[in-house]
C-alpha cells in the first residue's frame, strides 16, 4: 500500500519544465491523496524556507527534503549535510562566471547558480574538491559530499517509519535519479530528461503538472500493477 508520495517541484509540479508557475490541477489532485491518508512530501533543490512555506500553504503533510537532500523536515528540521564554505562558493562563482540563485541567502549546504548548464571542467573542479555537482534544469547546484536527494529521502523515510515499497517518487531531471535510489516506485513525467526516463518504473504520458494529475488518478484507481494495494 502506498503511504507516501514524494514529488519534485520545478518541472514536476509546475505547468512545464523551465517555468515557475505551479499547476493548480497538480495541487488539487495531490490534495485528494492527502484526504485519503496518503501523505505528500516535497523533495527539491529549492531552499528550506521556500519549500516549508509551500508545503504548509499547499496543504501537504509529508514534510520536506530541501537543498537536494541536505535539509529535511518532518515534525522537526534536520540538516544532513556539511554546511557550505563561503570561499568555495566565491571560487565557483568567479571561475565559471555564474550568477547566484536569489535563494542562496537562505541556504545552508547546497547552493544554486545560473545558467544551469554543467561543463566537463566544472565536474573536474568539483571532483577535486569532493563536491556534489548537479543540475535541475533550473539551476546548477553544489554541496559537500555526501549530498543528493537520496541522503534526505533516506532520512525522511526513516522519520515516517514506512517501508521503501510504500513510497512513490516523481520527478523530471537528473537530480531526481538520486531520489529514485530510495523509493519503491519511480515515476518520470512525460517531459522528463531521457536519462531519468531510463531509470523509471512508470513514464507518464503527460508533462509536468498534468503528469502529476495522471499519476494521482492511477493511484486512486489502483492501477499501479497492484503495487499500491
Ligand atoms: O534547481 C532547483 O532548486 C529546483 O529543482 P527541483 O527540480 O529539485 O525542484
Ligand atoms: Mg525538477
Amino acid at each position: 500500500m502506498i503511504k507516501l508520495v514524494l514529488t519534485d517541484l520545478d518541472g514536476t509540479l509546475t505547468e512545464d519544465r523551465g517555468i515557475y508557475k505551479v499547476s493548480l490541477d497538480a495541487i488539487k489532485y495531490l490534495r485528494l491523496l492527502e484526504e485519503r491518508g496518503i501523505k505528500v512530501a516535497l523533495v527539491s533543490g529549492n531552499s528550506y524556507p521556500v519549500l516549508r512555506g509551500l508545503h504548509n500553504y499547499l496543504g501537504f503533510s509529508g514534510g520536506v527534503v530541501a537543498e537536494n537532500g541536505c535539509v529535511v523536515f518532518y515534525k522537526q528540521k534536520i540538516r544532513v549535510c556539511k554546511p557550505m564554505d563561503r570561499q568555495i562558493l566565491e571560487e565557483f562563482r568567479e571561475k565559471f562566471k555564474l550568477k547566484d540563485s536569489w535563494q542562496n541567502d537562505y541556504r545552508e549546504c547546497d547552493f544554486g547558480f545560473t545558467p544551469p548548464d554543467i561543463t566537463e571542467e566544472m565536474i573536474k573542479w568539483a571532483e577535486e574538491k569532493g563536491l556534489y555537482i548537479n543540475s535541475s534544469g533550473y539551476a546548477l547546484h553544489i554541496a559537500f559530499k555526501p549530498a543528493g536527494k537520496m541522503v534526505g529521502v533516506r532520512k525522511l523515510i526513516e522519520l515516517h517509519g514506512v517501508k521503501k515499497e510504500e513510497v512513490i517518487g516523481i520527478g523530471d531531471s537528473l537530480t531526481d535519479l538520486d531520489m529514485f535510489k530510495e523509493v519503491g516506485i519511480k515515476v518520470a513525467v512525460g517531459n522528463a530528461e531521457e536519462e531519468l526516463k531510463k531509470e523509471a518504473d512508470i513514464i507518464l504520458n503527460l508533462k509536468s503538472g498534468e503528469g502529476v494529475k495522471e499519476l494521482v488518478t492511477m493511484i486512486l484507481e489502483g492501477k499501479l500493477n497492484g503495487r499500491n494495494r
